[in-house]
């Protein structure tokens, strides 16, 4: 296999074999926090995530100096079933936008200091209508995969990873409804911004989707059920957890995607932090599933990566607290 995987088994043998973090750095971070000139725990949730960084990059004084963010953009064969307020048309024409600095998510990586890339997967030809056959034959899901797989910089230190592709809340939630159960209608929901009518059309789609693939689970859920950029997602996750690389979860399609490495191997996605819950409903019921706490809750239902770049803020401010502040002992203050 070398490094880089060529078979859907492949992947499977990657992430058993994926490195844990540094536990040794784990103990040193928390040491180093325990010295700093705050009362213990002052800094809440950020003293964790601090240590939590230190742990994937192996040292005490964690950084988020270098972080990429990698938007993918796919087309799918759902949409000729009416599931999104927009035309698909605006897949290819929000990457022109990507392109030339107009969306949220540009703004957002430049705010960050982010390097941003978009990857354009096939936009042409979209991918089967899920409730009629597979969306991705194996060779076209591993080519998406492995487009994911090499968009990461071995060189970043943080990284997100973002989507654009209408129609996409409904592979997410027919990747999600395959993977975790439940009702269809727990999984689905407005999306763009479909009326009442169309969020019936969405649970029909996603119901009769995962009863055409039962019992597809894992990297075939996402074959089966996903979307180009989805896997796309899905490899650059698996990448960055065979560097090492932290990265963060953005909105509901991202998670379904990384969900079905978690699937596939429970503790898979132990380097992902869930950076903000959207208002998709699905969001948060994806997140209890994998037992992650959103850093954000701003009620955002955009994707591209947005909220989990506004993310790279709170991790920025968390090594940067780390690793910048002075001990008791530096400071001559008296430690209680
Ligand atoms: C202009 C525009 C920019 C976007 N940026 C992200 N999305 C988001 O909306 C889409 C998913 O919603 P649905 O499943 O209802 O189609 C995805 O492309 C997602 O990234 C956008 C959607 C639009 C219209
Ligand atoms: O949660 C998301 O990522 C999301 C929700 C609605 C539309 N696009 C993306």
């Amino acid at each position: 296999m070398a490094d880089r995987p060529q078979t859907l088994n492949d992947i499977r043998a990657l992430l058993a074999a994926a490195p844990g973090p540094d536990s040794a750095a784990i103990a040193a971070a928390g040491a180093r926090n325990g010295q700093l000139t705050k009362p213990p725990g002052a800094l809440g949730r950020l003293e964790d995530l601090a240590i939590w960084m230190g742990g994937w990059q192996g040292t005490d004084k964690p950084h988020a100096d270098a972080p990429q963010v990698v938007v993918f953009a796919g087309n799918h064969g759902v949409t000729a079933q009416g599931v999104s307020a927009f035309p698909a048309e605006v897949t290819a024409q929000m990457v022109l936008n990507f392109r030339a600095g107009g969306a949220a998510i540009n703004q957002l990586s430049r705010l960050f200091g982010a390097r941003m890339d978009v990857h354009a997967l096939d936009l042409d030809t979209p991918t089967a209508d899920f409730t009629q056959g597979p969306a991705m034959d194996e060779a076209g899901f591993l080519h998406a995969f492995l487009t994911g797989w090499d968009a990461v910089d071995p060189a970043s230190d943080l990284l997100v990873t973002g989507e654009m592709g209408i129609g996409n809340t409904t592979s997410a939630a027919a990747v999600a409804h395959a993977l975790f159960g439940g009702d269809p209608a727990d999984w689905v929901g407005r999306g763009t911004g479909v009326d009442d009518a169309g969020l019936g059309v969405k649970t029909r789609v996603v119901a009769a989707g995962v009863a055409r693939h039962a019992g597809a689970t894992g990297l075939e859920a996402l074959r089966c059920l996903g979307g180009r950029e989805l896997a796309a997602m899905a490899g650059a996750i698996a990448r960055a957890r065979t560097l090492r690389i932290p990265v963060i979860l953005d909105g509901f399609i991202c998670t379904a995607a990384a969900a079905c490495l978690h699937s596939e191997l429970p503790g898979a996605l132990d380097h992902c932090l869930a950076g903000h819950v959207s208002a998709e409903p699905g969001h948060p019921r994806l997140l209890g599933h994998l037992g992650k706490e959103p850093l954000l809750h701003l009620g955002l239902r955009l994707g591209e990566g947005s909220g989990a770049a506004l993310a790279i803020g709170v991790v920025k401010g968390a090594v940067a607290c780390q690793s910048g502040m002075a001990t008791f002992a530096e400071a001559g203050v008296s430690d209680g």
